[in-house]
């Protein structure tokens, strides 16, 4: 299956998914999301297909959420993306085959998400990550499911409630990515070759022990979190602030 967002390739055991909308910077759109999980449960479908690589077309790895979808759902005209975030987080973590990101950028937010949700992590040096929610007026809400359970806490808190933008040695550090290297498609490729070695049962149990049976109850509640936040007073500012291409006016307020 290959669409107009998402290219898909397959051979020699391996099936490629890769984000194919550069021009918003692979933004995470429903659709994209909905062609993501239909060529997951594919490849997973296909008895051919032993790994499955996510990759993506363009200087960006993925941007996160599509923000001005998101502003389609406020005007009563589309969906926001994160219930069908959430089910694709689900998907990937519970997947019976590993799973290989190719990172050659940035990526941001729900893009980390997907990135959290991989087996192995290959980035290029010049990648960086940002969990820049708390700057929109939303919350890491569902991409915190599979987050909290690759980096230490003490980042998780850093890096969440500051939004700081960090580099790919820092993401080796705190156990977000495995390998860092300009030789990407090379290390790829040979991650792939080693997998392919395994037995498919063995493999899905090895990734099994490594699941917890929680994930998809607690990605249902984040993405109600989720939601809550975008649909917010500061969410809707910070959205806007994005599309206008200015920084948001926070007002400060008590919790509600
Ligand atoms: C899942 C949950 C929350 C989220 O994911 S919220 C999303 C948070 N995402 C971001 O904050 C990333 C915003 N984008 C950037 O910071 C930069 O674009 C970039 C990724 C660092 C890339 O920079 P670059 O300079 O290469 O590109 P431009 O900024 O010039 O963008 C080009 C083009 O793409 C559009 N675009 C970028 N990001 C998005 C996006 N997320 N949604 C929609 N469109 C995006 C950008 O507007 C430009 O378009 P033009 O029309 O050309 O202006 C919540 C949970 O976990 O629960």
């Amino acid at each position: 299956m290959t669409s107009a967002l998402l290219r898909v390739a397959a051979g020699g055991g391996v099936a490629t998914l890769t984000l194919d909308s550069p021009h918003n910077r692979n933004a995470l759109s429903t659709s994209l999301i909905n062609e993501l999980s239909e060529a997951l449960a594919a490849a997973e479908a296909d008895p051919s297909v032993r790994v499955i690589v996510l990759s993506h077309t363009g200087p960006v790895f993925c941007a996160g959420a599509d923000l001005k979808e998101t502003q389609a759902a406020f005007d009563g005209d589309g969906t926001l993306p994160v219930v069908p975030l959430a089910d694709l987080l689900a998907a990937l973590w519970e997947s019976p085959k590993p799973i290989v990101a190719r990172v050659g950028g940035p990526a941001r937010a729900g893009g980390i998400g997907l990135i959290a949700a991989a087996d192995i992590v290959v980035c290029a040096t010049a990648a960086t990550f940002a969990f820049s929610e708390v700057r929109l007026g939303v919350i890491p809400a569902v991409i915190s499911v599979p987050v909290r359970r690759r980096i230490t806490a003490r980042a998780a808190t850093e890096l969440f409630l500051t939004g700081d933008v960090f580099d790919a040695a820092r993401a080796v550090e705190i156990g977000l990515v495995t390998r860092v290297t300009d030789d990407l498609d090379e290390t790829v490729r040979g991650y792939c070759e080693s997998l392919v070695k395994g037995a498919p049962a063995a493999l899905a149990g090895a990734r099994g022990l490594l699941q917890d049976v929680t994930v998809r109850d607690e990605l249902a509640r984040m993405a109600d979190a989720s939601d809550h936040y975008f649909r917010s007073p500061e969410g809707q500012e910070g959205i806007r602030a994005f599309r206008e291409k200015r920084a948001p006016g926070w007002i400060p307020r008590p919790p509600q």
